[in-house]
């Protein structure tokens, strides 16, 4: 691996990309990283890349573009990554993680059955994910049969792990989804939700500035989003421990929606409150707690709590003992999910750890909230 990184930084040191007390390096667990090679002060530019050295949508070759267009940045860069064969990308390509990496990392790659055991929030994002895959897969298809489904789902994972928010006077126009680029060297930087560097863009360059100081040695982060484990599981392949993830959450809409009579749901769907009901580290959501009530209380109080008629205090002991009693069963499916993944066989072991940590990480959630109520 250090020799692909070396050769990735003789290739971008020669389009303009300048690295400044930084340096890629193999970590454990985390692909390559980037970490300071000497101490760092906050607000320094420790990296800047010239935006001719980004790959959008304006430099992906003609052909490509023209034979899918219309269809999404996305699909475009991902078929060319697949088409393409260039100096530069032979350049880049030696640093991107394996196959295998992104087999075992990535859920939508997981085998059925081990797909069935993630919990229900992943379960939810993998569903989304899969049908834009799918979308974008039936363009490519019709376009290049001779493309292999693995070869272009592998390389559309790696646009959606590595892309960045990117516009231009071109792309300006495109949906919001559109507006993304490929990075060479920046697509290096790790995640973390806090005391990570920041990124931003003019017409010349791509610029990433430290907002504290780090060690020699130390990685250097940039913060990819707000994302909840979940979202980082089925978007990125990796979930961080729940100590380190402000953002987590778990769904409880499985505990929840079922119990609603269809008149229930179609009175909460009217007031913009049907579904997405989380659960994170402090409490439950207001969605949550209005579903709940609609659940408990007459449609009469219902109906006063939200247009603030009546003090929503006054049944909280209902509420949460409905609470309480939703959070136990998902505890108990916590346990009896956790059970067949410890006697499962299926996929690799690294997917059933990362599977088994997510559930593990919810376990805190849902009990840390069991205890909130019983106190
Ligand atoms: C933009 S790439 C970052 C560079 C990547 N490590 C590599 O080797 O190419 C995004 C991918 O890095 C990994 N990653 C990012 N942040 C991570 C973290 N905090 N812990 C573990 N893996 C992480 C995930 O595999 C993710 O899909």
């Amino acid at each position: 691996m250090d020799e692909a990184i070396e050769q990735l930084l003789e290739w971008t040191t020669s389009i303009g990309v300048n690295l400044n007390g930084i340096h890629p390096k193999a970590l454990h667990g985390r692909g390559i990283g980037i970490v300071a090679t000497r101490q760092l002060e906050a607000g320094e530019i420790i990296l800047k890349v010239p935006i001719s050295a980004l790959r959008t949508l304006s430099n992906t070759p003609k052909d490509i573009t023209k034979k899918l267009s219309g269809a999404t940045v996305h699909t475009i860069l991902a078929a060319s990554l697949c088409l393409e064969s260039s100096p530069e990308l032979d350049k880049w390509r030696p640093v991107f993680p394996s196959r295998r990496d992104i087999a075992s990392s990535l859920p939508i790659c997981w085998p059925a059955k081990l797909r069935s055991l993630l919990p229900p929030g992943a379960k939810i994002l993998l569903a989304a994910q899969q049908e834009k895959f799918n979308k974008d897969w039936a363009l490519v298809e019709a376009a290049y049969p001779q493309l292999q489904k693995d070869e272009y789902l592998y390389n559309w994972l790696l646009v959606n792990t590595r892309t960045f928010y990117h516009t231009n006077r071109k792309t300006d126009k495109l949906p919001k989804e559109d507006h993304m680029a490929l990075q060479p060297v920046a697509d290096l930087f790790n995640h973390t939700p806090e005391g990570y560097c920041t990124a931003a863009f003019d017409d010349r360059f791509f610029t990433f500035t430290t907002t504290r100081t780090h060690q020699p040695g130390e990685e250097v982060f940039i913060r990819y989003g707000p994302h909840g484990n979940d979202m980082l599981l089925v978007e990125y392949g990796f979930t961080l421990p729940s100590s380190l993830n402000p953002w987590d959450e778990t769904c409880l809409d499985p505990y929840i929606c079922p119990s609603l009579t269809a008149d229930q749901r179609e009175r909460l769907e009217a007031a913009g409150f049907w579904g997405k009901y989380m659960l994170d580290s402090q409490t439950a959501c207001y969605r949550t707690y209005v579903a709940l009530r609609m659940l408990c209380l007459p449609p009469r109080h219902w109906q006063d709590i939200l247009d603030g008629l009546r003090d929503e205090d006054e049944d909280s002991p209902v509420i949460n003992a409905a609470l309480l009693k939703v959070l136990t069963k998902y505890d108990s499916d916590i346990t009896s999910s956790l059970e067949q993944l410890a006697s499962s066989s299926v996929g690799d072991e690294e997917m059933r750890g990362s599977l088994t940590d997510r559930w593990l990480q919810i376990r805190q959630l849902v009990t840390a909230a069991i205890k909130r109520l019983q106190s």
